[in-house]
């Protein structure tokens, strides 16, 4: 879904971010939909939290091109209209829910009055169903409580985009639904567009749409209905295992095909990973024009 503008909620061509001298992200090109709920799933190191800060305008050394509701990510206009939250909450444990909220409400627009604040906070700890600890310190709030106030302070002054890593990581069965229908909720009233990761496949059944990654790189970007029935498996966990193995199998394949390749002169083979046409990088297939986004406060 596009909205009036035409363009989506996210926008990555030739995506790339390099950590500690390795490429962790690797020519991502993909859009996230407004108004929709995308899964972002992928095993343990493939890159989530690299891509949703990356997003989010936390990153460092980012390249290529990344655009959030049409403004280069990390950039001014957007710290208001995204909303992220971290795997490690960052609330203050000796304060109240309310009080946390308050401090960020006031923090992300002083202009608000007290009562304006008020109103936004109650609402926010209602959103996540905290009203009935709202006054207890967050340091005194068992983890799924407290992953709430952290998903209450990223719903203060409704922002258009929410980037959420690993939300319910250690919920219960029923807090985790609770958390997805008003992820859904949001999407469907608000039109808020919303980014979720997850290492947990069963919770792909309940994205509206998915990014698949492995390795850094998107292994698949589609619907999860239209995930199972390309690759012909019952759950999304096993259209998962497929695509990877069948990467797996045309990793190998292209590892035996180099191997059987003439060596030149200079002992580089034709499709030695070194040379300019396996790495993709001959000039019909460079997602040019390249643009770094200002990457804000930034983790290297
Ligand atoms: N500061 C860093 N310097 C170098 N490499 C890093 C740094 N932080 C993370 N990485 C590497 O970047 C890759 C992607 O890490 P990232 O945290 O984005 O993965 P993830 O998919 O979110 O993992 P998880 O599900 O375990 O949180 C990993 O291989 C990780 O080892």
């Amino acid at each position: 879904m596009m909205n009036n503008s035409g363009e989506p909620a996210v926008r990555a061509r030739g995506l790339r971010v390099v950590r500690g001298g390795r490429t962790v992200l690797d020519s991502l090109d993909f859009d996230l939909h407004h108004g929709q709920v995308t899964g972002l799933l992928g095993p343990s190191g493939c890159g989530k939290s690299t891509l949703m800060r990356a997003i989010a305008g936390t990153q460092a050394r980012v390249s290529g091109t990344l655009d959030v509701l049409g403004s280069p990510a990390g950039t001014a206009p957007l710290r208001a209209r995204v909303g992220y939250v971290t795997q490690a909450p960052s609330i203050y444990d000796d304060l109240s829910a309310r009080q946390n909220l308050d401090y960020y409400a006031s923090v992300l627009d002083p202009s608000l009055s007290r009562a304006e604040r008020a109103d936004q906070v109650a609402r926010a700890l209602a959103e996540v169903d905290l009203e009935d600890h709202a006054e207890q310190l967050t340091g005194n709030l068992s983890g799924g409580q407290r992953s709430r106030v952290s998903l209450a302070i990223a719903l203060l002054g409704s922002p258009e985009l929410l980037v959420l890593d690993e939300p319910t990581v250690g919920l219960d069965p029923v807090l985790r639904r609770d958390l997805w229908n008003l992820f859904h909720r949001l999407a469907d009233e608000r039109g808020t567009t919303l980014l979720v990761s997850s290492h947990v496949m069963d919770e792909a059944e309940r994205c509206r749409r998915l990014l698949l990654m492995r390795a850094g790189r998107v292994l698949a970007d589609d619907t999860p209905e239209e995930l199972r029935r390309r690759t012909g498996s019952a759950t999304v966990e096993d259209a998962f295992l497929r695509l990877v193995d069948a990467e797996k199998e045309a990793e190998k394949e292209a590892g035996r095909n180099a191997a059987k390749e003439p060596r030149n002169e200079k002992g580089t083979g034709a499709g030695n990973p070194g040379t300019p046409a396996a790495r993709g990088d001959q000039p019909g297939n460079d997602p040019a024009p390249h643009r770094t986004p200002d990457a804000g406060g930034t983790a290297q």
